[in-house]
């Protein structure tokens, strides 16, 4: 299996103000293989979100490196890391940043339209094809009031999806949703995992966790923990048991 992301000693440090600096993340190293489902677990504020948002090349470090594909994206100039992300990477955030004068579909195609050769008709028939596979392509023309919370997260994964990315991100992908919803979504990216697309998530939810296949446990801007898992295969599991494993692993690791 090859290395499709790797953080060596990466730290981030934000000014305060006055003089006083945060340290956030203390020195982590951390390898991705290609197609691993990775989670992110911890307290509030022990730097989950930071973690993703400097590993994908969202923010950037203060020191260490962040390899994406062998090719320190640490060190790219904004430009180019801009399309990196824009290329390569997906993400799917709690607030999901839809554009409130686009239709459904529209905000879906969206990421592929600002990439340059983009073929509008490809473009069109793949956002259908995307948001068939997630259930929402009976409402492809409504606007964003006339949508869920849970379809509106569905619009985002196929936004996020749109241009083939080799590795999806997602800050609280499920967060605001309700147990039904989570549980549709989580079954929607294991399908686009096991079709070969990394992943990697931070959530506070067991249920949500326990569907991946690697859980970091971070406090205190550090991974301290990893509990590594099979796949979650839906049809010959029982999620139920993978939840108390994992609920018993991580009080054992003082959660
Ligand atoms: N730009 C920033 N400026 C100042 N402090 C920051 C900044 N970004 C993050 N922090 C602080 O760093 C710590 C880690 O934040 P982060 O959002 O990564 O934690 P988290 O584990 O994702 O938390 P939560 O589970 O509550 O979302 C927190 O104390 C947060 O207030």
């Amino acid at each position: 299996m090859s290395t499709i992301l790797e953080a060596g000693k990466m730290n981030k440090k934000v000014e305060l103000g006055k003089g006083n600096r945060l340290h956030i993340l203390k020195d982590i190293s951390l390898k991705i293989d290609e197609g691993e489902f990775v989670s992110v677990m911890g307290p509030s504020g022990s730097g989950k979100s930071t973690l993703l948002y400097n590993i994908s090349g969202m923010d950037r470090i203060t020191s260490g490196s962040v390899k994406f594909k062998n090719r320190d994206i640490a060190r790219l100039k904004e430009e180019e890391l801009a399309r990196v992300r824009l290329n390569h990477m997906g993400f799917i955030f709690q607030d999901i940043h839809l554009l409130k004068n686009l239709s459904l579909i529209d905000n879906v195609m969206f990421p592929a339209l600002v990439s340059k050769d983009a073929d509008k008709k490809a473009t069109y028939r793949k956002a259908k094809m995307l948001m068939e596979m997630t259930g929402i392509d009976r409402i492809a023309n409504n606007t964003i009031i006339q949508a869920s919370g849970g379809q509106l997260q569905r619009v985002a994964i196929c936004r996020a999806l749109i241009n083939d990315p080799d590795i999806l991100f997602g800050d609280e992908p499920t967060g605001a949703l309700d147990s039904k919803s989570t549980a549709e979504i989580m079954t929607i990216l294991a399908d686009i995992n096991k079709k070969g697309t990394t992943i990697m998530i931070v959530t506070h939810d067991v249920k949500v966790a326990a569907k991946t296949e690697r859980v970091l446990f971070m406090v205190d801007g550090n991974i301290v923990a990893q509990k590594k898992m099979l796949k979650y295969n839906a049809q010959h599991e029982n999620s139920k048991k993978r939840e108390e494993s994992l609920m018993k692993w991580l009080v054992d690791n003082g959660f």
